[in-house]
Order: C-alpha cells, then structure tokens, then sequence
C-alpha cells in the first residue's frame, strides 16, 4: 500500500479533534469523508478505518510511540509511524517519518503486548471492571473480539420486501452479500461498502443493524394489532424492526427523553413504509403514566455502557467513566421499575442491552424482580451474545410476563 499525503493529512486532522477536542470519532469521519469529492471508494475507506484503528489502538500506539496526551500534532504522526509500520506498509519519505525506530516499534509492540490492558489498548479501570464482572478467561477472549472490525450486517424491511430479493438487487448493484443462520432477515455483506448510497437504501428496502441488535424484537415476541412500547426508542432502529414484525398493524408507541432522537426516527419510518408508529418525548412522568396497564409489549432498550458495541464505536473506550457506569446502572435500575408498569396483566416486557456486563444486565433484572414493581413478572427466558462467541456485537436480553 502506498501513503497519499492529503489522505493520511485528512487522518492526522480528524483524530487531532477526536483526541484532543473530545469529539465523536462517527461525527468527525463523516465529516472527512466530505472534503474532497475527488476520492473514491478506497480513499474513503482508508480515511474511515485507519482513523477508526488509531482511535482503536490509542492506549497501545502512544505506549509504543511514547507520547502522551494531549497530542501535539509531531505526537499523532509518531503514533500513525506506529499504525504503519505495525501493518507493514511502507514509510514515505516525507519529514514526519524522519528516523522512525522501526525495530524498536516492533520490539515494543512484543513487549507490551504481553499485558492485557496494553495489548487489547483499554484504560485500567475498565480492564479491572471486565475482569471482576466476567473472570479472566471470558473477559481476555471478548475484549480481543471487540477490537475486532465489525462486519456490515442489515436488516430486510419485510414490509417492501424479502431478504432473497434484497440480496438479488444488491447483487445486481455490485454488493455481495450472504444470508446469516438464525437471523431470519438479516443479510452481511461480503465486502465492506457504502450501502447508504444505494437505491435499495432511499427506497427503505433495509436499514443496517447488527445481527445480535436484530434478536431483540424477536425477543419481544410481537403480533399484528398489538399495543407495543418502546420506550427507549432513540432513533428506532428496533421500533422499524417491530413494526415490519407487526406487518404495520396496531399501535407502536417510540418514546424518548431527547426529541432528536425521535425526529431521525420519524424520517427513517417514512422511508421504511412504517406507518404505525406515534411518538412521544419524556418530558415528564406524564406520558408514561397514561400508559400503566395498557401495553401488550414494552420494550426498554436501555441506555448503558455500550461495552458491547466497541467494535462499532471504540472511541466509548476512551469516552466512558466508572461514574457514568454507576449513574447508568441506576438509570437502568429506574426505567424498569417505571416503565415495566405499562406492561398489563399476562402482557410482556423485553429489557435489553448492547453490554456485556451482568451488573447492566442479569443482575438487574434479578434486583427488579425480588423488588414490589417486580413481584408482577416472572422471567421466561434471558440471553447473554458474547461477539467472542457469536461473531457479532455483544447484548443482553430478558423476556418477563406479567402475571394475570
Ligand atoms: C440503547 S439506546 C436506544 C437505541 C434504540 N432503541 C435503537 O434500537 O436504535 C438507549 C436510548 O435510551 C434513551 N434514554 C436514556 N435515558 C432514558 C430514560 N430515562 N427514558 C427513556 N429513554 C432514555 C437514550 O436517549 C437512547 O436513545
């Protein structure tokens, strides 16, 4: 491979304002792959994934590289030195790669690479939290999955389409793609592309959502002309999925306490043909107390640490703090007792997360049942994805009923 300048200058840029100004590394990419409208499919994707490993591989780069933050301009391209000779591409010439310890880089990276912490690039304490909550053995192979790319997966909008006629348009758009057991429509794609820019696309054929993120509306178990909350809906990635599983009939209800979200959520349903859908922002406890006892099914896709999702959004490593992992814990603890009273009697309640924390997942729900709100509901099944065994993003899901 070989290092264009105004490439690998477009990198240096955006993780100047991811590291340095706090930025989201999403945001700051989309932003990048705007400048220049000469570059194709390849320039773009370079500018994506080499900014995404960087974020990535932070802690481990700048140990090797032996900067530390916050990062001058001289430090990130030490750090890029770093990124290029790990992958074995060459250095050019230019001034900032001037002598470049390339052996040493090498020998460092053995090193350091004998300590967790160092090798899967993760700050102490979330290594410490990790290790406590899931013991060495998982901990050690989930962490080296979530710094692992993630796969493109989407999800068929069954109410335009199917799965085998998706993968049939796509084909003929030039984006392989291949059918994934155990999840009815999801479809990966052979090779990353940009599938945003496809027809199938503006025509709401698919939406992308990982494999794992699919199984939550399954998990809720909905019919047509059902009453359904979703009541942390943020932009709707699994209200479009209920509404396909509930073929446009009956009532969805997407709630949120940021009225952003629900306004990407209203676009996308447009696209996707929903047409069941009313949305509602929590601005208070009002909205929800209209709906004690009148759900069929709620959903809370809680908010959490996303310790599930890494490989999506690696900057949450350096982002998350152990206070906003207990302020969290406590939120989630407080939207099932409030939210699980919209359920009604012999009606059901999906609680759900992309962690792989059993203290943002299984144990919730134990302390939500033993609790008055939980003495209703009984747990009819739960399901940990590990991405270190599943291959996909890392969630959690509980399937409770309310008694009669
Ligand atoms: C995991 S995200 C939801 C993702 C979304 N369900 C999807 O499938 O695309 C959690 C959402 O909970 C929202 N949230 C946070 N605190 C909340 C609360 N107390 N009540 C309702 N929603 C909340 C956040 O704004 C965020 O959109």
């Amino acid at each position: 491979m070989r290092l264009h300048r105004n490439l690998c200058f477009s990198v240096i840029d955006g993780l100047t304002l991811i590291f340095n100004e706090g930025k989201y590394a999403d945001k700051v990419i989309q932003q990048l792959l705007k400048r220049d409208k000469r570059w194709g499919a390849r320039d773009r994707a370079f500018v994506a994934e080499t900014t995404y490993d960087i974020v990535r591989w932070k802690r481990l780069y700048a140990e090797i590289a032996e900067v530390k933050e916050p990062f001058d301009r001289d430090n990130l391209w030490r750090m890029f030195a770093v990124w290029a000779t790990l992958k074995g591409i060459k250095l050019p010439d230019w001034k900032y790669f001037e002598n470049t310890p390339t052996r040493k880089i090498k020998g460092r990276f053995d090193e350091l690479s004998k300590t967790r912490k160092l090798r899967e690039s993760i700050p102490d304490w979330i290594d410490n939290v990790g290790l406590e909550e899931l013991g060495e053995a998982k901990w050690t192979k989930e962490i080296a999955k979530q710094n692992e790319q993630a796969d493109v997966i989407l999800r068929t909008n069954t109410l335009k389409t199917t799965k085998e006629k998706l993968q049939n348009i796509l084909h003929d758009q030039g984006i392989a793609t291949e059918f994934i057991k155990g999840h009815d429509s999801a479809l990966r794609l052979i090779e990353r592309a940009n599938v945003f820019v496809t027809d199938a696309f503006q025509k709401g054929l698919f939406e992308v959502q990982d494999a794992s993120s699919q199984l939550v509306a399954d998990f809720l178990d909905v019919k047509p002309g059902m009453k359904v909350v979703d009541t942390c809906a943020g932009a709707g990635g699994k209200t479009l999925h209920i509404a396909s599983l509930m073929e446009n009939k009956g009532q969805i209800v997407a709630m949120d306490i940021y009225e952003s979200k629900l306004k990407k959520l209203k676009v996308r349903a447009r696209r996707n043909g929903v047409h069941n859908v009313e949305l509602k922002v929590i601005d208070s406890t009002k909205p929800i107390k209209k709906l004690y006892n009148k759900a069929d099914r709620v959903l809370i896709d809680a908010p959490c640490s996303g310790l599930g999702v890494l490989r999506r959004n690696p900057d949450a490593k350096w982002k998350l703090e152990p206070e906003f992992l207990d302020r969290i814990r406590a939120t989630q603890q407080d939207v099932l007792q409030q939210y699980s009273r919209m359920v009604k009697p012999e009606g059901k309640l999906v609680y759900a997360t992309c962690s792989v924390l059993p203290s943002e997942n299984q144990n919730q729900i134990k302390t939500f049942l033993k609790s008055e709100a939980g003495a209703n509901f009984s747990l009819i099944k739960d399901k940990n994805v590990f991405a270190h065994t599943s291959g996909f993003d890392g969630f959690y899901m509980a399937l409770l009923e309310r008694k009669g």
